[in-house]
């Protein structure tokens, strides 16, 4: 059997541990790089003794050094990080699964240029689940149309850092595209004081964060005498470290270009 090798950004963090304890179960799979910041306790540490199974893969900072031999990079950090890392993969000719939220539409830009040279997976979430969500999302948004109004609601724990998350965002982007609308146009991030009236064709946004919450996420179409609500729910970080890997294996076969989950679970 072939292993495909596997560097991880962000390792000593909430995604970065799932991530390596799904590649240590993966039998086609070998981490082969574990990458923190600079000022990370965890450096030179064994990467594995974080998810109690060592595996002699010291975290390391000199990303660009340590990302050599790898085929993909598993990145769940932040903006930042992952453009810097962005830059190395280039360099390096290393595929690499995006699974970071909170880039900004230039951000975004230049991932989609780096796709030129480079295979790379960027998804908001990585979960089946979701997936399947934004698909039902284009089925409700078109027989409902504009006699429904929508919102997006999505809860987190407390240490999430960007709002709305990702997915909020992308599902906002699928009912929008869904009812040829513009997001920029039409998003409503939160409401205060005298708003007035619902103003017909937005897509309001609501935020909630607490506590450990892993991930929920609704969209709600309220009608005259009734509202449909989709919601999913993740529990686990699992959920989103199997698809990542799951990611990485579909890279496999891609020398370049921009694929997110739907292309990864043949949804598109
Ligand atoms: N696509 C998906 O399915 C999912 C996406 N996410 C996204 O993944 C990202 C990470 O989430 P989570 O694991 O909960 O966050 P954590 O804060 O637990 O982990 C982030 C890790 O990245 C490191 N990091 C932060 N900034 C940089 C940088 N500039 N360069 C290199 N490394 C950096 C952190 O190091 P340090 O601790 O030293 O700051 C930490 O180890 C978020 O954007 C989140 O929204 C999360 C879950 C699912
Ligand atoms: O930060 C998180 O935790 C998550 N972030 C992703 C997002 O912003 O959509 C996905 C998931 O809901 C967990």
């Amino acid at each position: 059997m072939t292993f495909t090798n596997i560097a991880v950004a962000g390792s000593t963090g909430r995604m970065g541990r799932a991530i390596m304890e799904t590649i240590a179960e993966a039998l086609d799979m070998h981490l082969s790089a574990a990458l923190e910041q600079p000022d990370s306790p965890f450096l030179a540490q064994d990467a594995g003794s974080l998810i109690g199974s060592p595996c002699g893969v010291t975290v390391r900072s000199d990303y660009a050094e340590a990302l050599r031999g790898s085929d993909v990079l598993i990145d769940f950090t932040r903006p930042a990080g992952t453009l810097a890392h962005l830059e190395a993969c280039r360099t390096l000719g290393i595929k690499m699964v995006i699974g970071t939220t909170g880039f900004t539409a230039a951000e975004k830009a230049l991932i989609r240029t780096a796709a030129n040279d480079i295979a790379i997976v960027l998804a908001p979430n990585m979960s089946v689940g979701v997936n399947v969500l934004f698909k039902l999302l284009e089925v409700a948004a078109t027989v409902l149309q504009q006699d429904y109004d929508i919102e997006v609601i999505e809860a987190h724990h407390r240490h999430k850092v960007d709002a709305p998350s990702g997915t909020a965002l992308r599902m906002g982007e699928v009912i929008a595209d869904t009812l040829n609308r513009d997001l920029s146009k039409v998003a409503i991030y939160g409401r205060e004081g005298n708003t007035g009236e619902r103003a017909a064709d937005t897509i309001g946004f609501s935020t909630i964060r607490g506590g450990d919450i892993v991930g929920d996420h609704t969209a709600l179409f309220a009608g005259i005498g009734e509202r449909l609500e989709i919601t999913h729910k993740a529990s686990s970080r699992k959920t989103f470290a199997t698809g990542a890997v799951r990611a990485a294996r579909f890279l496999a076969s891609k020398q370049s270009g921009l694929f997110d989950m739907q292309d990864v679970l043949g949804l598109r």
